[in-house]
């Protein structure tokens, strides 16, 4: 039995990347150029392929030029850290996305802190990172930003709010708590040592889940009525499926988002709006960011 409101990321997203092409449309008008997003692949991860090659054509539909580089699973840093210089330097890249994971001889922070921090629409580099954190315009990282769409669609103001986040990464745990906290949330990160997960999760009216491990909160944990955003997108023998245990947690929540066809589509849909925003700041064009 489901009673909680299914959160349709996929619509939303698809939603928001008509958006963005209406505002594509003025900034060509605008400059004569398109906004130009480059994504690296390191390699040949047929998950990773997966997710380029959508990007490419997502890029594409909202009316941007993708320029797409693939590179052998051999390539050595020195090798892509002069791409990236490249990039950095051509006028008509407005982003740049190195696709994560990287192959073990390269270390991956290098290349991220090697980006223009201007042209990083993934958020990643230690200068945007720093700007989250203490309230400067810069880039947000694509999923957590995603994800904070979906939450404010069920939730205008999410302020006083007890928001708990499952997962400390620097991708996804680190950069949702703080953009919760700047919606007023009273945020709790946990992670793989937290003592009684259980009785923590229960405590949220937000659960944002992020660590990779196929159905780690359970259900029963859940608040009810609380608002359950499942970040996991994990291959298993069952297919697809997140980090909540979705069957139980969606008698239990107010709205949940389903693996796929939640925040997966979002991730590609706000690189979009970070390269079509970074694309303003650098020619000087206005975006109607609240219009996005
Ligand atoms: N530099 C970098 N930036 C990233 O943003 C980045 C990355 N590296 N490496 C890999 C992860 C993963 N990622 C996803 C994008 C879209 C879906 C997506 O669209 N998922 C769909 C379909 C899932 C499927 O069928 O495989 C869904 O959840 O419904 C998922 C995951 C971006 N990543
Ligand atoms: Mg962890």
């Amino acid at each position: 039995m489901t009673s909680a409101t299914i959160i349709d990321g996929k619509a939303f997203a698809a939603g928001l990347r008509t958006r963005i092409a209406t505002q594509v449309a003025t900034f060509r008008e605008a400059t004569g150029r398109a906004p130009g997003l480059a994504v690296v692949l390191v390699g040949e991860d047929p998950a990773s392929s997966v997710y380029v090659r959508s990007k490419g054509k997502a890029t594409r539909e909202a009316g941007m030029e993708s320029l797409e580089y693939r590179l052998p699973a051999d390539t050595d840093q020195a090798t892509l850290l002069a791409l990236v210089e490249r990039l950095n330097a051509d006028p008509a890249v407005d982003g740049i996305l190195v696709q994560l994971p990287l192959p073990r001889q390269i270390d991956a922070q290098a290349v991220i802190q090697a980006i223009d921090p201007d042209k990083d629409v993934d958020g990643f580099h230690p200068v945007n990172a720093g700007r989250l954190a203490t309230g400067v315009e810069g880039f947000v990282p694509c999923t957590p930003l995603g994800c904070l769409m979906l939450l404010k669609s069920i939730h205008p103001s999410l302020s006083g709010m007890n928001a708990v986040v499952v997962g400390r990464s620097n991708i996804v745990g680190k950069p949702m708590a703080q953009l919760l906290l700047g919606e007023s949330c009273t945020v709790t990160v946990a992670h793989s040592r937290t003592r009684d997960l259980a009785e923590v999760v229960g405590r949220a009216d937000i659960v944002v889940a992020a660590v990779g491990v196929p159905g780690l909160v359970k259900g029963a944990w859940i608040k009810p009525g609380a608002s359950v955003i499942d970040v996991g997108i994990n291959r298993t023998e069952a297919g697809l499926v997140g980090d909540v245990e979705f069957d139980v947690a969606a008698t239990r929540a107010g709205a949940i988002t389903p693996v796929p066809g939640g925040v997966g589509p979002m991730t590609i849909a706000v690189l979009l709006r970070n390269t079509l925003v970074s694309a303003g700041r650098r020619a000087g064009v206005a975006i109607n960011e609240a219009a996005l």
